[in-house]
């Protein structure tokens, strides 16, 4: 599978605030949203543009825009932190949900929510979350984009894992993944280590 991991000291700052327990709701997520601008740079840096003919005040110039902009799909909660950068940088997106939840003790997702378009045909589509940690909501939010005729789907991730990774590449599932780091693997409980503990609660409090 595909996995760039973004290189850039703006962006390790922003992590470091996101992964320290003194951090507070509003602040963690001031810092996933100015990661999430980062992360969706480099998740479009080659997407297909088209030109156009633009007038200035003093003559025509050639621009360009996104020739196919994507369907953005926050994973509820915490990948609702990202969708308000992630729709700003492109305006043109739209917005489909998903909402689930980890089962504390089997660590399986548990779907309670789903608002997607009929037809993915030819769309390319982000999945937002900021956590990759066994991979079984990735892959779930996946299968539910591919059902729907989706071929290209980007992960934009704060943290990933091996293990996580390693289950998308498994998946055989039409998907590529851009972090801002890998760290080392997951403790007994399934969380991320050393990671920024539970993604959900620390930009919206506890459930
Ligand atoms: O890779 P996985 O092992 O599936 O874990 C990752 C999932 O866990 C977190 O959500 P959580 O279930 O805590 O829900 P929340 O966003 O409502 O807190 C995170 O935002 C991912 O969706
Ligand atoms: O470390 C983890 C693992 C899953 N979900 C989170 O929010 N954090
Ligand atoms: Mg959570």
């Amino acid at each position: 599978m595909d996995t760039h991991v973004v290189e850039h000291p703006l962006a390790a700052a922003l992590l470091t605030t996101m992964r320290d327990e003194r951090s507070d709701n509003a602040t963690f997520r001031n810092a996933l949203r100015e990661l999430t601008r980062m992360l969706i740079y480099e998740a479009i840096r080659d997407a297909p543009i088209e030109e156009f003919d633009v007038q200035t005040p003093v003559a025509v110039a050639r621009g360009v825009r996104i020739a196919t902009p994507p369907l953005l799909v926050p994973v509820l909660r915490a990948g609702l932190g990202m969708v308000e950068q992630a729709s700003a940088l492109i305006p043109q997106s739209r917005v489909g949900f998903v909402g689930m939840a980890r089962d504390e003790q089997t660590h399986q997702p548990v779907p309670y929510m789903e608002s997607l378009p009929d037809d993915l045909a030819g769309v390319p589509v982000y999945v937002l979350d900021p956590m990759l940690a066994t991979g079984g909501s990735m892959k779930h939010t996946i299968e539910l984009l591919v059902a729907r005729g989706a071929t290209d789907v980007t992960a934009v991730c704060v943290v990933a894992v091996p293990e996580g990774i390693r289950a998308l590449a498994d998946s055989g599932l039409p998907v590529r993944l851009v972090a801002a780091t890998v760290d080392d693997g997951l403790n007994d409980d399934a969380f991320i280590v050393p990671g920024l503990g539970d993604a959900g609660d620390r930009q919206f409090g506890p459930r």
